[in-house]
């Protein structure tokens, strides 16, 4: 069998597997080998984060123009939408990537990758198989999949690969979940014509964000003509004649769903309640190691886990993040240094594309309190600066700061509605940098930008938070 060798071995192409490689051997002369089963790009750039955005987009601006006098009302276009997700898809193909990978000076094995021993890897394809072996370090990006648990499986439910994938848009789609997916499917969905029903186990729609964003999220989906059934649990699934006919295309004939408020007819079921990392069949074994033992980051010192894989927020920026600090962790450590790293724990951002938009960093408030923080918290309206309310008529939800009252530091920040994943990133940059309400107030941002809203939220705070503590 052939055996290659190489300083650094990244199995996944993903985003966080690509920048991990890049970093690792950026500059120093290493060599660096990106192993991928499928396209690289990974997940987000051909079924999740492209796809969804690009479907997103002209719905959000169809949205602002039916709100927004002075110009005509424009409406989605399905065909012409579909087209805009497969040029960003680029017809998923992966050209493009393997050529930066190319200039990035990484090489590429296509195949499915197991960990065969310490620094080695077994690479299989059609083509055969092929030993790797690391010099320095294995990287494991193999991202995550989606759950399906086994009351759907006979269904072949769709997964969130289907719904940015779609093809055939079905005409009754019930979308079971109340995440991030599940709102944001829920939107473009119904634009491209489904009629959705959208069936929460829970009470409130994004969980994990602060109930106010949930509330406007849920107000919004309303608003588009989605049915959202909260407190209903599926107990059966049924369906006549399914049939594996490929990514987006309806899987069969019409599914019954039994849930706690009776029966449910769809002609498509979207399964989004959550993904795993995919850490199954990768060999682990062979170094006496488990799934736990990567989620847990108690790794021995030549293997590292990044993005989704490692059971951390299921982002593409923050696996990215993850990635620049591993490979400069390798990088360093194949000079025998020790990588800069600060002090302060990178707070996590992410915005939700719905209508309206969440974007939300750092701690909620119920969290600041759990973790033991006395908090103040400031919640204004998002229309109430001029910058935020020129960009249409009825600017919907609230935006808030929760400040640790002692060091007055921003702890969490939560933007809603249009523009709000434009005005987060100056919240991320204060909780990373540090900097307290006090010095924030003299940050000025421009007249009417949308980020004026930070001085109606740094307002409200108390008086004596506009100067340092004991001043
Ligand atoms: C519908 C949807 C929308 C999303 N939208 C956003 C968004 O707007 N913003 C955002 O930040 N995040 C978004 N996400 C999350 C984002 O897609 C993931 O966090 C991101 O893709 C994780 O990157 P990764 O590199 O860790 O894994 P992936 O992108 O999953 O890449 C992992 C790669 O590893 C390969 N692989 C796995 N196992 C092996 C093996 N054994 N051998 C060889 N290759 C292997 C896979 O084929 C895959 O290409 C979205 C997710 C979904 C489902
Ligand atoms: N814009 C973005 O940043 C973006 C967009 C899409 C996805 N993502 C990422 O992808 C990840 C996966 O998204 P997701 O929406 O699938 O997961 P999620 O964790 O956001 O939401 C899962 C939902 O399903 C519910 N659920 C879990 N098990 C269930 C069950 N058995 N039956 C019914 N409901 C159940 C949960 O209560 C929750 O409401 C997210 O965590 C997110 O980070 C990000």
């Amino acid at each position: 069998m052939e055996t290659v060798e190489y300083d650094v071995v990244v199995i996944g192409a993903g985003p966080a597997g690509e920048n991990a490689a890049q970093y690792a051997v950026e500059g120093t002369g290493m060599t660096a080998v990106l192993i991928e089963r499928e396209l690289l790009g990974g997940e987000c750039s051909y079924w999740a984060c492209i796809p969804s955005k690009a479907l997103l987009r002209p719905i959000a601006v169809a949205d602002v123009t039916a709100d927004l006098p002075g110009v005509s009302t424009a409406h989605v276009a399905p065909k012409a939408l579909l087209e805009r997700r497969d040029t960003w898809v680029s017809n998923y193909d992966d050209s493009g990537q393997a050529d930066w990978a190319k200039g990035a000076g990484l090489a590429v094995l296509r195949g499915d990758a197991r960990i065969a021993g310490e620094r080695t890897v077994r690479v299989s394809s059609a083509d055969g198989d092929v030993v790797v072996r690391a010099r320095r370090a294995v990287v494991i990006a193999t991202g995550s999949a989606a759950h399906v648990p086994e009351v759907y499986a006979d269904a072949l439910p769709w997964d969130s690969r289907d719904a940015t994938g779609v093809v055939d848009v079905p005409e009754r789609l019930v979308v079971v979940g109340g995440g991030v997916v599940a709102c944001e499917a829920a939107t473009w969905m119904a634009a491209l014509g489904s009629s959705v029903t959208l069936v929460v186990r829970g009470h409130r729609l994004l969980s994990r964000t602060e109930p106010f964003a949930g509330e406007a999220v849920l107000a919004g989906l309303r608003e588009r003509g989605v049915t959202v059934l909260l407190g209903t649990s599926v107990e059966a699934v049924r369906r006549s004649d399914p049939e594996a006919t490929g990514t987006g295309r309806v899987h069969g004939g019409p599914v019954t769903l039994t849930t706690t408020h009776g029966e449910l007819e769809a002609d498509e079921v979207l399964l989004a309640i959550g993904r795993s990392p995919r850490l199954d069949d990768l060999g682990l074994s062979s170094v006496d190691l488990t799934a736990d033992h990567v989620t847990g980051g108690r790794l021995p010192e030549w293997l590292y886990a990044v993005g989704d894989a490692t059971g951390g927020p299921p982002l593409t920026h923050w696996g990215k993040h993850q990635a620049r600090v591993v490979g400069a962790r390798i990088a360093a450590r194949a000079a025998g240094e020790v990588a800069w790293e600060p002090d302060r724990e990178a707070p996590v951002p992410q915005v939700v594309f719905a209508e309206p938009e969440v974007a939300s960093v750092g701690l909620t408030e119920a969290q600041a309190r759990d973790e033991g923080h006395e908090v103040v918290v400031t919640r204004v309206p998002t229309a109430s600066a001029a910058g935020t309310s020129l960009l249409r008529d009825h600017v919907a939800g609230e935006s808030q700061l929760v400040v640790d009252a002692h060091t007055r530091l921003l702890l969490g920040a939560t933007f809603v509605g249009t523009g709000a994943g434009e005005m987060l990133h100056a919240a991320t940059v204060a909780i990373t940098g540090g900097v307290p309400v006090h010095v924030l107030r003299h940050a000025v941002p421009s007249y009417p930008t949308a980020s004026e809203l930070w001085l109606r939220l740094l307002e409200e705070l108390p008086p004596s938070f506009r100067t340092p503590p004991g001043v």
